[in-house]
């Protein structure tokens, strides 16, 4: 009788012991399939449900090695393009065999460099439209440089995103010059206030800070995409869609070529939070022009406001101010989109043979008569 009783107990506790493996496996089972696997565990939370292996947050931990922690991005302020479009557009077939020869399209970490002839603008406009972003435009024209915003707008109304929402965010000291544009529909001007300068550095770094406030308190509500923009520059071309991405930079028409990354005019004094050792970097990116999601955008205009202000406090100002930050952070956070110099060139230089296309041309001016301190 005791033993069989014994028997029973320890068949009940075989039953407890195989019940409780089935209900292991079946938890299991389900855990793997929602998708929590390891990779869920990193340092920073992916952003978005179903996104690609998240590379940004890789550069993100590279970066935080390299010039001290960031923040991570917030929860769903990043997304896949969604490249969908409607039935029956015609457009003329894309080829796997013929395209640029005489340039690179493409990054070694395999994103576009775009080029006229690497896009069609039909199937760009298309797709973009269907997602219908709104654009923000931040320029500064502070002191004599108002002079510059009528053609910037003239120009920008005729060439850039045109059919696109626009809003042109004027920072200024001098409202009263803002003159009177005929915008296309959906298409904005905003007023901003800021304070005037005695130094052209201190407008040029100054952007980094007041466009940080001004996303803060403004933009964030009114913007998806957001640029960048010098406001001594003309549209001449086409300047649409194919240039929006999470993050996109532009080659700088002076080094793009011909140029090893040794002789790039990046910050080289170690004291500089812009520092970038001789060995290292991709491209020259210029600062007149650059682009993106806009909380990616927030992230880097904080950014060179950060640590051009780590800079005021050690006496040292990065040698081409904030151009210096941005080309250290697209060292390290690498852009998901780079444009060719067809996107800024400048009327001081001839137009090579390899630029089809001048998109925006930097205005030939009196450096010393336009700014408040001269100088070159
Ligand atoms: C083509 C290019 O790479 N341009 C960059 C270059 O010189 P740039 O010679 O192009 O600089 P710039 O004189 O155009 O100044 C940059 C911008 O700051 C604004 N501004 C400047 C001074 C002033 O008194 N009032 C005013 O409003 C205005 O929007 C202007 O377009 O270097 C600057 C920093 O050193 C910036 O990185 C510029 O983006
Ligand atoms: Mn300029």
């Amino acid at each position: 009788m005791i033993q069989r009783v014994n028997m029973l107990r320890s068949n009940s506790r075989v039953h407890i012991f195989v019940f409780l493996v089935f209900l292991l496996v079946l938890f299991g089972g389900i855990y793997i399939d929602l998708g929590y696997d390891s990779s869920t565990f990193s340092f920073c939370q992916p952003c978005n449900e179903g996104s690609e292996p998240d590379v940004k947050s890789i550069m993100a931990k590279v970066m935080e090695d390299i010039v001290g922690p960031t923040e991570c991005q917030e929860k769903g302020s990043w997304k896949i393009e969604n490249l969908t479009m409607q039935n029956g557009v015609k457009y003329a077939q894309p080829s796997t065999q013929q395209g640029r020869t005489d340039v690179n399209s493409v990054t070694n970490w395999n994103v576009p460099l775009v080029w006229e002839g690497t896009f069609d603008p039909v199937v760009i406009d298309v797709i973009y439209k269907k997602m219908d972003p709104r654009i923000a435009v931040v320029v500064f024209a502070v002191g004599k440089y108002t002079r510059f915003l009528e053609a910037f707008l003239q120009t920008g109304e005729k060439y850039f995103m045109v059919g696109f929402r626009v809003t042109y965010y004027i920072f200024t000291d001098h409202k009263e010059e803002v003159p009177n544009i005929n915008l296309g529909e959906g298409r904005k001007i905003s007023v901003l206030d800021v304070p005037s300068a005695t130094r052209w550095q201190d407008v040029v770094l100054g952007r980094m800070k007041w466009a940080t406030i001004a996303i803060d308190k403004q933009i964030r509500n009114e913007s998806d995409y957001l640029f960048m923009m010098d406001i001594d520059s003309v549209f001449h071309n086409r300047f649409g869609a194919e240039s929006l991405s999470q993050l996109t930079g532009v080659l700088h028409r002076l080094y793009y070529k011909n140029f090893n990354r040794d002789q790039f005019t990046y910050e080289r004094r170690n004291l500089s939070r812009a520092y970038i050792p001789l060995d290292e970097g991709d491209y020259y990116y210029t600062a007149a022009v650059w682009g993106g999601y806009l909380e990616d955008m927030y992230k880097l205009v904080k950014y060179c406001y950060m640590q051009s202000e780590e800079d005021a406090k050690n006496n040292i100002e990065a040698v081409w101010q904030e151009e210096s930050h941005l080309n250290k952070y697209l060292l390290y956070n690498k852009p998901t989109k780079v444009l060719s110099p067809e996107y800024l060139w400048s009327d001081y230089n001839e137009v090579p043979e390899d630029i089809k296309v001048v998109r925006i041309s930097q205005l030939v001016k009196n450096y010393a008569e336009v700014r408040p301190n001269g100088g070159q």
